[in-house]
């Protein structure tokens, strides 16, 4: 039988069918297993001007073009917030199943329009699901899935005004828009003057512990421009940069936020700068926090490389908007995985009939 509670479901021994992912996609690397490839860049002084924003650019840059993904410290946001709102998610996470579990998908829909306080667990249609309890927000909706099950609940008063604030506070423009124009201005490449910061979708992430056979969350890239993530001491956030043949771990380091370069920043660059190719894993130790703001243009801006250098050919075709990019993008994902279990199909059907042995007639 399905277990009724949270604490249930974290606890389950054994796991689910449904997050069990193929052979090919099961984490390569430890969850602990810390490279330290990715850079970590000190921003102290970036906006002093003169040889020390020099530097630390050029930092940016390579890290840009390099792996899409680079840390931060330095950065000037208050640890105390930082530790406050990270208190407040645990604290979040740790509500007892009943106030979570209040609500079914239907209601939520009606209650939507009722109140801006509501938590919604959405469920998770990919197979398999990603092993993780999620909490986001876009704009006035918050988002939770836990194992994937499709469950909502309404916020307490207390806990919405919390998170209302930390979720102002985290997803401050500013803090990744000024990153992203130093890259930007660094790599010599005009704004457009699209509207950049339209949309910020905050993410709450709490993996599950469990074995390798599942993934906190699948592999992607972001669509946004770019991405600040908060990540715990526990480890289990992971890159590639050769399409998947090899993957590293990033060093979770006191303090940090993790820079992801999304799929708009790449185009923005006509491919100069890499759009992160990441994944979270889990371990049978220990459930992980992570904690990600996305920075993402008006569905309306207009996508397109902001430079094209000597020589180089656009990413892109044609212009489109960020609707539209988003779109192809899903249904580009959508076509991989269909091809995937085609091809699985095929294989099992495949195996199971039985071989004619050739027989010669002499
Ligand atoms: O949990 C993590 O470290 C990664 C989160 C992430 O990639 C995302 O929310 O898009
Ligand atoms: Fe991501």
């Amino acid at each position: 039988m399905a277990p009724s509670t949270l604490t249930a479901l974290a606890e389950e021994k054994t796991l689910q069918a449904s997050f069990v992912r193929d052979e090919d996609e099961r984490p390569k690397v430890a969850y602990n297993h810390f490279s330290n490839e990715i850079p970590v860049i000190s921003v102290a002084g970036i906006d002093d001007g003169g040889e020390k924003r020099g530097e630390i650019c050029d930092k940016i840059v390579k890290a840009c073009e390099e792996w899409g993904v680079f840390q931060i410290v330095d950065h000037g946001v208050d640890a105390k917030l930082v530790s406050e709102m990270t208190t407040l998610a645990k604290e979040f996470f740790a509500l007892p199943p009943e106030e979570k579990l209040r609500f079914d998908m239907q209601q939520v829909v009606d209650a939507r329009l009722a109140s801006k306080r509501i938590l919604f667990l959405h469920e998770d249609k990919a197979r398999p699901k990603d092993y993780k309890f999620s909490w986001g927000m876009l704009e006035n909706h918050l988002t939770v899935s836990i194992h994937g099950r499709p469950k909502t609940f309404i916020l307490e008063e207390r806990q919405f005004k919390a998170g209302r604030e930390i979720v102002t506070f985290f997803s401050y423009p500013t803090r990744t828009e000024r990153l992203f124009k130093v890259a930007r201005q660094a790599g010599g490449m005009e704004s457009d003057g699209s509207r950049n910061t339209d949309r910020r979708r905050w993410n709450l992430l709490a993996s599950f512990s469990g074995p390798d056979l599942t993934l906190g969350l699948k592999r992607h890239t972001d669509p946004g421009t770019i991405t600040l993530l908060l990540q715990d001491t526990v480890g289990g956030l992971q890159a590639t940069r050769d399409n998947g043949k090899t993957w590293i771990t990033v060093q979770p380091v006191d303090g940090a936020f993790v820079v992801n370069l999304g799929d708009h920043g790449h185009y923005l660059s006509n491919g100069r700068f890499k759009n992160a190719d990441h994944q979270a894993v889990v371990n049978s130790n220990s459930s992980r926090l992570s904690i990600a703001t996305f920075q993402n243009p008006a569905p309306d801006a207009i996508v397109y490389p902001l430079k094209i250098r000597e020589g180089e050919k656009s990413v892109l075709d044609e212009p489109m908007t960020f609707a539209e990019m988003y779109r192809r993008k899903m249904s580009k994902d959508i076509e991989i995985a269909m091809k995937k279990k085609l091809a699985k199909e095929q294989l099992l059907k495949d195996l199971e009939t039985p071989k004619l042995s050739l027989k010669r007639s002499c």
